[in-house]
């Protein structure tokens, strides 16, 4: 299982050549780099799977790319990637393999773990799922009164709700339009509270999303919607038609009364935030159906074999990785943005937050040693045109370097009017200024052709220049179908893997989030006065106020 370690990353070759080569070109504005270069936005485009990339905007020029593939290469990203498909047992931590991939793999395919052919036993359940969205769809399946479904509530958490929410939103146009959908995943009382107002219990179907079927959160919700419904409905058995599970862990589904018949499984060699492909996605399989969602996986499949395939300098994931390494580790950047210009992408920076910090928030290697460099940025975003009228400002002008990846459909759903020219447009000129910036001689021109003058117009000019040079990538596709949004989402799943094999950490565990969660479950039997605890005299303070001053 462990492969010999490997050197630290900043004593590879390529990392000193790049650590020199960023010395030369720190300065090198991208208005000359475009200037001297007439092939420069040829020569940086790349078209995979649907999705069209242009990487011209950024801080590089052939050396730097060449010298950013010779990282990977050294890094062992392509045997690592081979070990991945393979079915290796990758995340060590965990003793795991990490195949979602094989979640999108056609029949017929073959990926042995442990000596069987999960492609085969994948399939069997999308076979499952078929039947039953459909029978839900079609309003064959009837709730405990006879009535039909027309309301879908996904109680889940984390990797078990950010999919499924991301893309049921990026896939409205494909929406039944029988089937409201809500995602519950809040403990916070008020999200089931507030989405229980919305629906009416003969008409709707529980699915209570958990890998581990653990989860306080997840299990607390569906404890309250259970109590909920068969109050509602007057009778226990009510349950059976209301609720399904999804889930690796039957023993629980069955220790909380969901039948088994009515549980859909996935394995452990689906990480969390990689299981939007599994039975995860039944909430998207329910909405759009099962030919979308097909679809989907087929567009990531797509993806997945071009990631595969393509050599390291023509490979979409692996250029937008070499990319966010050169930015975080050589010019010290520690954001980087997702900006989809398409509002049914809403969701998608969140769930890429997930994603990517989840996976690469890592500070020790693959073999545990602390690291010396910096690894997963902070990852954020909102849909443009909102972000331009909000926190722009500060790409434009601000102190902090912030890449930014813009994503745009060239054909809207919904062409109405010239709403998407101006969408399109406003992506365009956002990418454009950002590069080129307005320098003091343009501002002050500007300023004199509206009538300025003299020192009121000096005054005004500093606050007018834009230093450009900020770096973005743009994403073009056709339209968002279920096929781009499922390559969409690959392409970012498989830039994750590719840094974090450059950083040499396990970008498929997730210790992090542990230790939170441990200290709750100390502190909550504190908060109703029935156990003691030491804490920091912050920590007591706050127990104590809380446990004294709340009113229920
Ligand atoms: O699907 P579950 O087992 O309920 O887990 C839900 C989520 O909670 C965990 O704490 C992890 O941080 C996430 O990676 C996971 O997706």
């Amino acid at each position: 299982m462990n492969a010999p370690a490997r050197p630290d990353l900043t004593s590879l070759p390529a990392w000193r050549a790049l650590t020199e080569h960023h010395a030369a070109i720190a300065e090198v504005h991208m208005r000359e780099l475009f200037a001297t270069d007439p092939g420069r936005a040829g020569r940086y485009a790349l078209e995979a799977a649907g999705l069209f990339l242009d990487y011209s905007k950024n801080r590089i020029t052939d050396d730097t790319l060449r010298l950013l593939a010779q990282l990977a290469r050294e890094a062992g990203v392509e045997d690592l990637r081979a070990r991945m498909f393979r079915g290796e047992a990758i995340n060590a931590t965990e003793g795991r393999a990490v195949l979602h991939t094989a979640l999108r793999r056609p029949r017929g395919d073959v990926v042995v773990v442990d000596g069987e052919n999960v492609v085969e036993a994948v399939h069997a359940v999308l076979e499952r799922i078929e039947t039953f969205t459909e029978s839900v769809r079609s309003g064959a399946w009837r709730g405990h009164t006879g009535e039909s479904i027309r309301h879908v509530v996904n109680i889940g958490i984390g990797g078990s709700d950010l999919g499924p929410l991301m893309a049921c939103e990026a896939l409205r146009p494909y929406g039944h339009p029988g089937l409201t959908m809500h995602f519950v995943s809040n403990v916070d009382g008020t999200h089931m509270a507030e989405t229980l107002k919305r629906v009416d219990a003969a008409s709707t179907l529980f699915i209570v999303a958990s890998k581990t079927f653990t989860t306080q959160e997840t299990l607390t919700n569906a404890h309250t919607a259970r109590a909920w419904l068969v109050e509602q409905l007057g009778s226990d058995a009510a349950v059976a038609k209301h609720f399904v599970a999804v889930s690796t862990n039957a023993r629980e589904v069955g220790a909380f009364g969901i039948d088994t018949a009515n549980m859909f499984g996935f394995w452990d060699w689906v990480g969390g935030r990689y299981s939007l492909w599994s039975a995860i996605g039944l909430p998207i399989a329910l909405y759009v159906g099962m030919a979308n969602f097909r679809e989907l996986l087929a567009g990531a499949n797509t993806l997945d074999r071009h990631f595969e395939s393509a050599p390291l300098e023509a490979n979409l994931p692996v250029i937008l990785a070499l990319l966010g390494v050169w930015y975080s580790n050589f010019f010290g950047a520690a954001t980087h943005a997702v900006l989809p210009y398409d509002q049914s992408l809403h969701r998608f920076p969140a769930y890429l937050q997930q994603l990517d910090m989840e996976s690469n928030g890592k500070r020790v290697t693959r073999e545990g040693a602390a690291v010396d460099y910096a690894t997963g940025p902070v990852l954020w975003g909102e849909p443009g045109t909102n972000g331009q009228h909000a926190f722009y400002q500060l790409i434009h002008q601000g102190t902090r370097l912030v890449p930014g990846d813009f994503i745009v459909p060239l054909d809207s759903h919904h062409p109405i009017g010239r709403h998407h020219t101006l969408l399109l447009a406003n992506c365009l000129a956002q990418t454009e200024a950002l590069m080129r910036g307005k320098t003091a001689d343009e501002a002050r021109a500007e300023l004199a052709a509206g009538g300025m003058s003299g020192a009121a117009l000096e005054a005004l000019v500093p606050h007018k220049v834009f230093p450009g040079n900020r770096p973005s990538n743009t994403v073009l596709v056709q339209k968002l179908t279920p096929a781009v949004l499922g390559a969409l989402i690959a392409l970012y799943e498989h830039k994750v893997f590719v840094q974090g094999a450059i950083w040499n950490i396990n970008s498929f565990d997730q210790w992090g989030v542990e230790l939170g969660k441990q200290l709750a479950k100390a502190i909550e039997p504190e908060l109703e006065g029935r156990a003691g605890g030491s804490h920091d005299s912050s920590t007591a303070a706050l127990i104590e106020r809380v446990r004294t001053r709340r009113s229920a």
